[in-house]
Parts: C-alpha cells; structure tokens; sequence
C-alpha cells in the first residue's frame, strides 16, 4: 500500500468517525462481545495448558568412604524420569561417626550407623513416594582396603549395612563396593551433568575427587582416540554424543592414606620422635605405631623393633614438607608415552577441572581456592600457614576440628604436590582447576552420576526436541489475540454499516 494510499484510509477512518461516532449501541455491544470473547479465549488457553503442580520422583545413594558415609537424597520432575527433567539434589545427611570399613570388628554398628540418616530419608520423602524410591550404598576406597586386608570382614559389613537398609520402606537396590573406575567416570558425569554439559554437547569438565583413601582424575583428552593403556578408558554414549573418558583412581593417594605414606617415610628408621615439617611449630601428640601402619597402604613398611608409641612433633617448614611429600611419589617408572605418576598412564591435560570432596574442603579452608592467584603466591601463603604456631592456630580457629585442623598443612602442601608434580598441572594450567563443593545446589561427587547411569537416566541418544514451554505458549496466545483485536476495531473502524441507517446528530 502506498504512503498515499495509507494516509487517504486514516483520513476515511476520521470522517468515517465523525459522521459516525463510535459510541453508538451497536458498536458497544460488538467491541464488549468481542474482548470479552478474546478474554475469554487467553484465559481458557492459559489455564488449559497451565502446568500441573510438579509431582516428584526420588532416589537415594548413601556414599560410604572411607573417613566417613554421607546420604544424598534426589529428586526430579515424575513425568520426565526418561531424561527431559533435571535430577537435582534435595537434601543430604552427614552419617555420625567414621566410614563402615572402620567397623571391621564390630559389622552390625556399622548397619547401626546408618540408622539416623535413614530415620531423617524417611521424612525427606513423601510417604506415597517410599516403595517406588531406588536406595543404593556405594563403597570405596576404605572398603577397597578392607576387601585386601580382610574380604572375611568387608563381606560381614556389607551383610549388616545390607540388613539395616533394608529395614527402611524404600525400593533397596544393593550394596557394593564401586571400582575405582567408576568411582572417577561417575564424579565425571556428576560434574558435566549439573553443568549441563552433556544435554548440549559442550566441551565437558574434567573431574578431581581427593578422598580419604583414594583419589581420581578423569578428563576427556584432546584428540585422544585409543589410550595406550585401556584400563584408564571408559567410553559413554550421553544425549547422541560419543566420550572417551580417560580415568584413572590412585588407592592409598587419599589424604589419610599419604599422611600415613609420610609418616611411615619419616620413621623408617623406627625412632621414638619424628620431627615433621608438614604440622605447625609447637605441636605435639604421642601416637601409637600400630596405629600408623594398620592398612595395606603402609604394613609392609613398619620398621622392625620399632616402639609402641611414638612422638609426633610439628616444625612448620613448607619447603621441607613439599620434600617429604614428593617422597611418597614415584616418578622414575613409566612404560607409556608419559605418565603421571607410579607408572601410571596419563594423556596430556585438557580443558577446565573441577576438583572436589578434600580438595575443596582443605583449599577453602586456606582460603586459597581463587586459582587466578598466582601458584607462588598460593605456595606463599601455605608457607606462611604452616610456620604458623599450633597454639595461635587452634585460638584462631576454635570451631574446627583439632584433628582436620592438624592437618591442613600437610594436606594443602599434597594437593599442590599431587597437582604440579602428579597430574603436571603447571602455573599456566593451574588456573583451569575450580575447587568447588556444589554445582547448582547439588554437591560434587559419583554418587549423582551412579544414579543416573543405574536409573538409565541419561538415554545414549538425544531426546525429542522439547514441545513448546507455557511461557511460549501464552506469548503466542497473547500475540494472536491482540492481533485479532487490532483487525476487529480496523474492521469497525472501516467497514461499518452505513451511517445512512445511523440517526444524524446535527
Ligand atoms: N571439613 C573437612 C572435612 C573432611 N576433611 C578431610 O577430608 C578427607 C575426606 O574426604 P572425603 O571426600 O569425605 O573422603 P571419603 O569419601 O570418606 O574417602 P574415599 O573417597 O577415599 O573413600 C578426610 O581426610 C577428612 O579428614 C577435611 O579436611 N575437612
Ligand atoms: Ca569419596
């Protein structure tokens, strides 16, 4: 239409209204009729497609490490369980006292243990929903050891732990001892699931879990097809997308576990005092041999003859601690292309990490988990810590633990040991790790991933595209309605009938 054209209608529709007011009875009850028609159809689109209130499904998986067992309950969307909903966290339990494997000689307290945080699962979750709610236990590295040491004692703990669970109403799954391997791929898949990496295909997150008694480093490398040593390889089909994991989990690498390696390093030659440069100046505790070599991790290593006690005596030295530290490495082996460490296979390093569980609990704690922070201002800092006096720092810190606050020099001096000279993390490379402990409300660890790989949560191909969602919905409703609207007065405005019928008012 042309501009003249377009102007000559306006100026119809003028005189149009002029001669013809609208406010005439007929024009009235036609606009009336007609938005409370439109009215009418918005709302009952609207209300029909409103989304129902959200009714949930829920999953339980109880982690029991090795220093201690955690409850995590999850829940999603019940009418998308077959992978549109998001699984999300909605509620975790810390188990009082240490892990099941610290039960060896007493199994049916470790089933005993669990009895609280399942008492609180019971009321977490909605009763109608009890019978359908999948319930697992995972195992780890405490167990592992206790398989090696004893498989007598870590089959009666399970049969308690087994016992106990199945006490409760939920939809009992089993107990198991999870592999290291899974142990790593499911921290993985936790960690790019919350990130929703793996719906959109997006360059995924590599995954660093530090544990009492094992640690694991998985990541998808570049250009990295067959690994030279497939027993660090996992291959997933996640939403129509192909990954090959490498993963691999150090038993005896978590942090409990190297404090006894250095430890038994320092006293080799079985003295009644070992004088460590890992714990602060002025700190002093008489501890017990048998103590220090009772796991797998360290029994060959008990020096003969050696006294029943021993003294342990801090001297707050970081350099000399990074010295004894390495000490519990072994970097000359390596049968592969490269390695990390202990002859263990390693691609080159690749993308971002997130690094979780211990990690983040001894670096938030230093306060050094900003790794834009350059890595010698970070030694620095932990130096300083470290030369810091034992009784200032139980003063500064009276809400903590004595025994974690013991130790935290010793376990940041590991981690950057473990990072730089383990996994070849350097000061550029540094910056790519993000300590963290949740990931949008849900916290890091396998026992999300666990979950949705037993549940079949996450289908191999990429599901449907989505039907719209109501926000769309009522936009497009909205849209066509004013569209319609707009064409009605133009219509009126227009296309009335013929004022000749109308009174005229002179
Ligand atoms: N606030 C805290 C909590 C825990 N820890 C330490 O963190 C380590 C345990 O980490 P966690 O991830 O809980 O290990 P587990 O899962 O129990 O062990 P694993 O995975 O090896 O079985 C222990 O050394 C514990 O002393 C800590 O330093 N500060
Ligand atoms: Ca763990």
């Amino acid at each position: 239409m042309s501009a003249q054209r377009a102007a000559g209608s306006l100026t119809d529709c003028r005189e149009m209204k002029e001669k013809n007011p609208w406010h005439t009875p007929v024009t009235i009850s036609i606009t009336v009729i007609g938005v409370i028609a439109i009215v009418a159809l918005v709302t009952v689109a609207v209300l029909q497609n409103k989304p129902v209130p959200q009714k949930y499904k829920y999953g339980i998986v109880l982690d029991a490490g090795s220093s201690h067992t955690a409850l995590y309950i999850y829940k999603w969307p019940a009418e998308k369980d077959n992978n549109t909903g998001r699984v999300e966290q909605e509620h975790s339990c810390k188990v009082k006292g240490k892990g099941i494997s610290s039960y060896a000689e007493t199994p049916w307290q470790a089933g005993e243990s669990l009895t609280e945080c399942m008492e609180d699962a019971v009321k977490q979750v909605p009763t109608k929903r009890h019978f359908e709610t999948p319930l697992y236990l995972g195992a780890t590295a405490g167990m592992r050891l206790l398989h090696m040491e004893n498989s007598v004692a870590s089959d009666k703990v399970f049969q308690a732990v087994e016992k106990s669970l199945q006490k409760f109403p939920f939809s009992y799954q089993g107990a198991r001892m999870l592999s290291g391997q899974e142990e790593g791929a499911f921290g993985w898949v936790t960690v790019n699931y919350l990130d929703d990496r793996l719906k959109q295909g997006l360059e995924t997150t590599g995954a660093l879990d530090l544990g009492g008694a094992s640690t694991q480093i998985s990541f998808v490398p570049k250009n990295y097809i067959i690994s030279e040593s497939p027993s660090n390889s996992v291959t997933f089909r996640l939403y129509g997308n192909d990954y090959n994991l490498y993963t691999h989990s150090f038993l005896c690498y978590g942090k409990d576990q190297v404090l006894r390696l250095a430890l038994a390093h320092q006293t080799k030659s079985g003295p009644g005092e070992i004088a460590d440069p890992c714990f602060h100046p002025g700190y002093s505790e008489s501890k017990n041999y048998s103590v220090l070599y009772d796991s797998p991790c360290v029994s060959d290593r008990k020096p003969q003859g050696a006294p029943v006690t021993f003294h342990h005596k801090g001297e707050g030295n970081f350099q000399q601690c990074q010295e004894v530290v390495k000490n519990v490495f072994n970097f000359t082996s390596c049968k592969y292309s490269r390695c990390s460490f202990n002859g263990v296979f390693q691609p080159p390093l690749h993308g971002q990490f997130g690094a979780f569980s211990a990690y983040y609990y001894v670096m938030d704690f230093l306060n050094l988990t900003d790794t834009s922070v350059p890595l010698t201002t970070v030694k620095d800092k932990l130096a300083k810590h470290c030369a810091t006096p034992w009784n200032q720092i139980i003063q500064q810190h009276p809400e903590i633990h004595v025994k974690y606050l013991a130790e935290y020099c010793f376990s940041g001096a590991y981690i950057l040991t473990l990072l730089t000279e383990g996994y070849n993390f350097t000061s550029e490379s540094y910056s790519s790790i993000k300590f963290i402990k949740k990931i949008k409300g849900s916290d890091a660890g396998w026992t999300l991933g666990y979950m949705l790989n037993l549940t079949n949560m996450i289908p191999a191909e990429a599901p449907d595209s989505p039907p719209l969602p109501h926000a769309g919905y009522v936009s497009i409703v909205t849209v066509i309605a004013l569209l319609i609207f707009t064409l009605f007065i133009i219509f009126l405005c227009r296309f009335r009938p013929s004022s000749s019928k109308q009174p005229q008012i002179v």
